[in-house]
């Protein structure tokens, strides 16, 4: 699903109301209906107060079509206009007119001095005070209203974006900021819906389509996608009846040092559920009876140490190799590790304590070679970039290295998102299930034997990911977050595989309107 840009929606807009030749209050008029629908669908009549707070731009436009329809529909709405703006566009004009119409209990007017509306804990604020228009840090009265909303404890719908959120910077202060319970987004999502800093203000969401341009859609390229099973079905590659082991290549994994033959062993089992055909692991002797006793189907290389990696090299011509788990920091892993680099000319998975071994010897990034994934969690990409201001200032660096390197960087976190030169692609599945030790071991085996079956290292990594992240989605209905571990995900990679193709439960037949009567 592409992300577009706050210019790319104004854009969609204009565009839309000409090729369809409707007028922008027509396009608010949907958009709003969408909302209604929502709502209405929900709430079915229901009596709850609902408490509509209106801007003076077409945010709060949205709100007055929203709120003149739920007084049709004779909901219990108290509509407000928070009215603290500069210029009030024509089609909220057109709108609070319209509503005048509608009912005798016209919008309450708030200047910024007004004391705030009572909101009960079993209310339901609707927030369409400010949209993508947002274009500077509301002022304290406004701040003190979204404060007001907190306080309430009433469930919060933001319309479009929450008030006081940017579309496309992280905001000034928190407390400037709607804390939603739930976001309906015209369309598309915001890219602001998934990163760490700003999230949290939107925690659910949902994208109403309100038939902006089709072609617009589809022929606009936006920096920003987001990742889910139909962006994954096309580039599955299936498997042909007469294949062979060789026909699914060969993973190769390097790695582990004296207790931490462990992330070596879930990677390898990791590769070989994501499909490789076959997996050999390069590990310290002190990792050969466990790895042969737990992972029989991987092939095992040692290490002349007995405890850490001093010498990396194998006869076997790999597919693809992922390195860096377990590995640890030692100097003579360091100088093994960087002759690697130099001699290696095979797709490559740079995971864990290959990554901090580079943190460490910049000058060795110059060996990367195009096309290298790189699968840092925020702390180690700190230790690859330096520190950020925000995330925004985070993706922005790490589409620099990108594109320094042409390397694939895959940010791991709530939302993973991969970074490959000026695109980013957000992830939509995973959970807080997978914060436990070894969940990063698996996903490089993932990627890595994904690679080894022939998708190319961004489709991989983008596979990979989903992928993991669908394993987890799928285990924690067994398991729970707190009993969820690295190797659950590894078991349930299948099932991953298996979803993409699952049937959409069948709907119940929608029951015979005359029974209702
Ligand atoms: N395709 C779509 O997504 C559609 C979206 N719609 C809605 O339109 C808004 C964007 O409307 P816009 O008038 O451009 O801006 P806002 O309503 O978000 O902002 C209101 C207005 O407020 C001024 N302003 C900005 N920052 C502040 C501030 N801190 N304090 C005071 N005033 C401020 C600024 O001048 C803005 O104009 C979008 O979010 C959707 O809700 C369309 O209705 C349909 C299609
Ligand atoms: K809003």
């Amino acid at each position: 699903m592409k992300i577009f840009s706050k210019e790319q929606i104004y854009k969609g807009d204009k565009l839309t109301a000409k090729k369809q030749n409707i007028t922008s209050t027509e396009l608010m008029e949907r958009a709003g209906t969408q909302i209604f629908n929502w709502i209405h669908q929900r709430m079915q009549g229901a009596q709850v107060p609902i408490h509509v707070f209106c801007g003076i731009g077409n945010n709060g436009g949205d709100g007055l079509v929203l709120a003149r329809q739920l007084i049709n529909y004779g909901y219990n709405v108290h509509t407000y206009v928070v009215n603290c703006s500069d210029k009030r566009t024509q089609d909220f004009l057109v709108n609070y007119e319209r509503i005048k119409q509608t009912t005798k209990k016209w919008p309450i007017m708030l200047n910024c001095k007004a004391d705030f509306p009572p909101i009960g804990p079993d209310d339901i604020i609707v927030d369409a005070v400010f949209g993508i228009g947002l274009n500077r840090p509301p002022n304290e009265w406004v701040k003190s209203l979204f404060q007001h909303f907190r306080a309430s404890n009433a469930f919060t719908l933001a319309i479009d974006l929450p008030s006081g959120l940017y579309a496309d910077k992280v905001p000034e202060d928190e407390d400037g900021v709607v804390w939603a319970n739930y976001t309906l987004s015209f369309q598309s999502p915001k890219l602001v819906f998934f990163l760490p800093d700003t999230s949290k203000y939107t925690r659910q969401w949902e994208a109403l389509d309100i038939g902006i341009d089709l072609e617009f859609l589809q022929q606009t390229d936006t920096e920003v996608e987001l990742i889910g099973k139909n962006e994954m079905l096309p580039i599955y590659k299936p498997r042909e009846k007469f294949s062979n082991k060789g026909t699914y290549g060969h993973g190769l994994l390097i790695g582990g040092s004296y207790g931490k033959i462990g992330a070596m062993i879930l990677s390898g089992r990791a590769t070989l559920a994501s499909g490789a055909g076959l997996v050999t692991t390069f590990i310290p002797k002190c990792g050969y009876i466990p790895m042969q006793s737990v992972v029989p189907e991987a092939m095992v290389i040692t290490d002349v140490d007995d405890e850490k990696l001093t010498a990396i090299k194998f006869e076997i011509a790999p597919t693809a190799i992922g390195i860096g788990m377990g590995m640890g920091q030692d100097e003579k892993t360091q100088t093994t590790f960087q002759k690697f680099l130099k001699s290696n000319s095979v797709p490559l998975v740079i995971d864990a304590d290959g990554i901090n071994l580079l943190s460490k010897h910049k000058d060795d990034l110059k060996l990367l070679k195009p096309q290298t994934v790189l699968t840092p969690h925020p702390k180690e990409l700190e230790r690859l970039l330096g520190k950020w201001k925000n995330d925004f200032d985070k993706l922005k660096k790490a589409k620099a290295f990108s594109k320094k390197y042409k390397c694939i960087i895959v940010i791991k976190g709530a939302h993973t998102i991969t970074v490959f030169e000026d695109k980013l692609y957000v992830n939509s599945t995973g959970n807080p299930g997978l914060a436990t030790g070894g969940t990063g071991d698996v996903l490089t085996g993932i990627i890595t034997g994904l690679i080894c079956q022939g998708y190319e290292p961004l489709t991989a990594s983008l596979f990979g990911v989903y992928l993991h992240g669908k394993s987890a989605d799928i285990a924690v209905e067994d398991y729970g977050y707190q009993s969820l571990t690295a190797s659950h995900v590894v078991d349930y990679v299948a099932q991953a595989f298996l979803d993409l193709f699952a049937m959409p439960p069948a709907q119940p037949p929608a029951e015979n309107e005359e029974e209702n009567l």
